[in-house]
């Protein structure tokens, strides 16, 4: 049978970029997004103001909810100081299976977890299970519907602390309408949008962070 899209981006990278380069592996989906085919990464645009807000957090705890291929994480590891990691939940085995390759392949593996698993059942376990207090920074980029829920989740698993970023990809298109106006008509976020474009195209889109003030 025909190859998938994720394994088609796997050998872009493979044949494109260099091991342990992780730039040349964000250089390589990027090329093969914009002039092959179109996929769900969050792309050189969103991307970059993505990598400001890593920067400017400093994190030491990331979560991201939706690995995909692995191109966010790449992005957000690669800032990573030693000591610091991103833990990545995928819901589908073959997205995870391809996530590890592309990640092995920046030679980030030690600043990464990547779990298989739905938000919503491994968010309550995530003290208990990787000794996490609370996250710096969470990047949201799973299903859209998902969002709010898992904010809230996240609230009660004390996994929010006052500082902690809430970083929200999509929030245009697809949208996740109800997600943000809940943090931007919460008294607990201070909110900010960033206005940008889908990935790959001239559509509109943007990135929603929400700073936790706390209770
Ligand atoms: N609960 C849970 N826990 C863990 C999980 N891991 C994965 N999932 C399932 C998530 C499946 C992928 C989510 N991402 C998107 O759907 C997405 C879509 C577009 C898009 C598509 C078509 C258009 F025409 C325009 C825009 C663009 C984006 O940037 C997107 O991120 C999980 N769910
Ligand atoms: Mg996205």
């Amino acid at each position: 049978t025909r190859t998938s899209r994720p394994q088609r981006i796997l050998k872009a990278v493979q044949r494109k970029a260099t091991v342990g380069d992780p730039q040349s592996v964000i250089t390589a989906i990027d090329h093969f997004c914009r002039h092959r085919e179109w996929a769900m990464n969050v792309g050189d645009e969103k991307g970059s103001i993505l990598d400001s807000v890593v920067n400017e957090v400093s994190p030491v705890t990331v979560l991201e909810l939706g690995t995909y291929c692995g191109y966010s994480t790449v992005r957000i590891a690669r800032l990573l100081p030693p000591g610091a990691c991103v833990i990545t939940l995928e819901f589908n085995p073959d997205y995870a299976a391809i996530a590890r390759q592309v990640i092995k392949w920046s030679g980030l593996e030690d600043k990464v977890q990547l779990v298989e698993g739905a938000s919503g059942d491994w968010i309550p376990w995530m003290k208990e299970h990787f000794g996490v207090q609370a996250f710096d920074l969470v990047f949201l980029d799973h299903w859209k519907e998902r969002y709010l829920p898992d904010t809230k989740l996240l609230e009660e698993c004390g996994l929010i602390q006052k500082g902690t970023v809430l970083l929200a990809d999509n929030v245009i298109c697809p949208g996740t309408p109800d997600y943000l106006e809940y943090v931007r008509n919460s008294p607990h976020y201070n909110s900010q949008y960033y206005r940008s474009h889908l990935e790959y195209t001239k559509a509109e889109d943007g990135l929603e962070k929400s700073v936790f003030l706390g209770y």
